[in-house]
């Protein structure tokens, strides 16, 4: 299968270079084994971009993004940079890609894999099976809103503040990204907001209602508040098929959805923007759900899993790569079969394994499966 297809790979800081040096390997691999020829250009984004270029991403990277058929991101961020003015902090380099690329439906699949059912912070007989699919909204919030800032009040005491804000058809369009997967998987979404509390809440259940009676009433739509969502998470996560949360909930829900999983350390994802009638295309990003870890960065320990998991994504949802998607995800759920685990989903009588025998570990199941 011939393809000339333009990636844009930016690693970012802490262990996000790390868990890419893996991944490197596995778009090698499909080069050599797969034909699949990607054209690969690498830029600086987070406290690296910061160090070289004097901002968390230059204007000539999100160029550079806006011209690729998809980036493949690690992960910004890290405390020599905690102490910067909020707005030259190296997380608004993936908020920009986000922004500027129009990227507003964040896909966060936590599937709990066989092999580590009995590394879930549950019990494996709770997790065994769990394939949940979180969609969260990546463009608008408190993420986003305006107004926002520290002042002084009147009175001298410090009022710090953020706006969480959605408009109507920014609900809907990501609402409909969740009820379309959901006819794809188990045919149910779970909507979560705090319609109890929050004016936007309200809102939002109110939109996601009026996308699901117009246009996807065979579809089964439950709404849930946020709060009751992450116990429900933790007590009965089988129920749960397709998750859509804000920007917010669905950041944190996720984090949540992969403790079950086993690890932080497993779940990648996709954030797409719009297909553009014209040419059919979208922008698209993938990146691990983790960040930067900086308390594991620079000894090699990470697990590349999420990262690799993220190019899978890559090849499905850029390039309709089902194939070569699956054969990442096998190659994966064949390693850790095989007992080898990174420290983060470290289970008795496995073998520790560091980064680097991890992502060789990978590529080595790629040459078994692919004969
Ligand atoms: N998209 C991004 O680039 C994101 C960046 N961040 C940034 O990352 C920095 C650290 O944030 P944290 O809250 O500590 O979250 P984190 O996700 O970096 O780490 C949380 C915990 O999970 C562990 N962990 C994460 N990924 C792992 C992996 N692949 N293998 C093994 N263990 C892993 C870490 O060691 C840590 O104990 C911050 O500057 C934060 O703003 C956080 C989340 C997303
Ligand atoms: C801007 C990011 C650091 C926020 C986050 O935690 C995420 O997108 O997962
Ligand atoms: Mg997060």
């Amino acid at each position: 299968m011939a393809a000339n297809k333009k990636l844009l790979v930016l690693p970012g800081d802490g262990i996000g270079p790390e868990v890419m040096r893996e991944t490197r390997r596995v778009i090698d691999w499909m080069a050599r084994r797969r034909s699949l020829s990607f054209e690969i250009e690498e830029g600086l984004v987070g406290g690296a971009a910061i160090e070289a270029e004097g901002a968390p991403i230059s204007d000539a990277t999100v160029a550079r993004a806006k011209a690729a058929d998809a980036v493949l991101f690690g992960s910004v961020g890290g405390p020599k940079w905690d102490g910067l003015p909020f707005e030259q902090r190296p997380e608004l380099g993936i908020l920009r890609l986000r922004k500027d690329l129009g990227l507003f439906a964040n896909l966060r699949p936590a599937v709990v894999l066989d092999p580590l059912a009995e590394a879930s912070s549950l019990k494996p007989d709770v997790v065994r099976g769990v394939d949940i699919m979180v969609v969260r909204e990546t463009v608008g919030g408190v993420y986003f809103g305006e107004p926002r800032g520290v002042e002084k009040a009147p009175d001298g005491r410090r009022r710090g503040f953020d706006t969480q804000v959605y408009f109507e058809d920014e609900i809907a369009r990501v609402a409909r990204v969740a009820f379309d997967l959901a006819r794809k998987r188990r045919n149910k979404v779970t909507s979560v907001e705090k319609a109890n509390v929050m004016q936007s809440g309200r809102l939002w259940r109110a939109v996601v209602g009026e996308v699901h009676k117009a246009e996807y009433p065979d579809v089964q739509l439950e709404n849930m508040y946020a709060d009751n969502c992450a116990m429900q998470l933790c007590s009965r996560p089988a129920q749960f098929d397709v998750i859509l949360g804000d920007n917010l909930f669905g950041d944190v829900l996720s984090d949540l959805a992969a403790a079950l999983t086993g690890s932080l350390g497993m779940l990648p994802s996709a954030t797409l923007g719009a297909v553009d009638p014209v040419t059919g295309k979208r922008h698209a990003l993938y990146e691990p759900i983790h960040g930067s870890a900086p308390d594991i960065a620079g000894k090699g320990v990470a697990n590349p899993c999420a990262q690799m998991l993220s190019f899978a994504m890559l090849l499905r949802w850029s390039f309709g790569f089902e194939e070569e998607a699956r054969l990442v995800e096998q190659a994966v759920e064949k390693v850790l079969a095989g007992g080898l685990r990174t420290a983060d989903i470290m289970q008795a009588g496995r073998a520790r394994v560091g980064t680097s025998v991890m992502g060789e570990a990978v590529v080595r199941e790629l040459d078994k499966l692919a004969g």
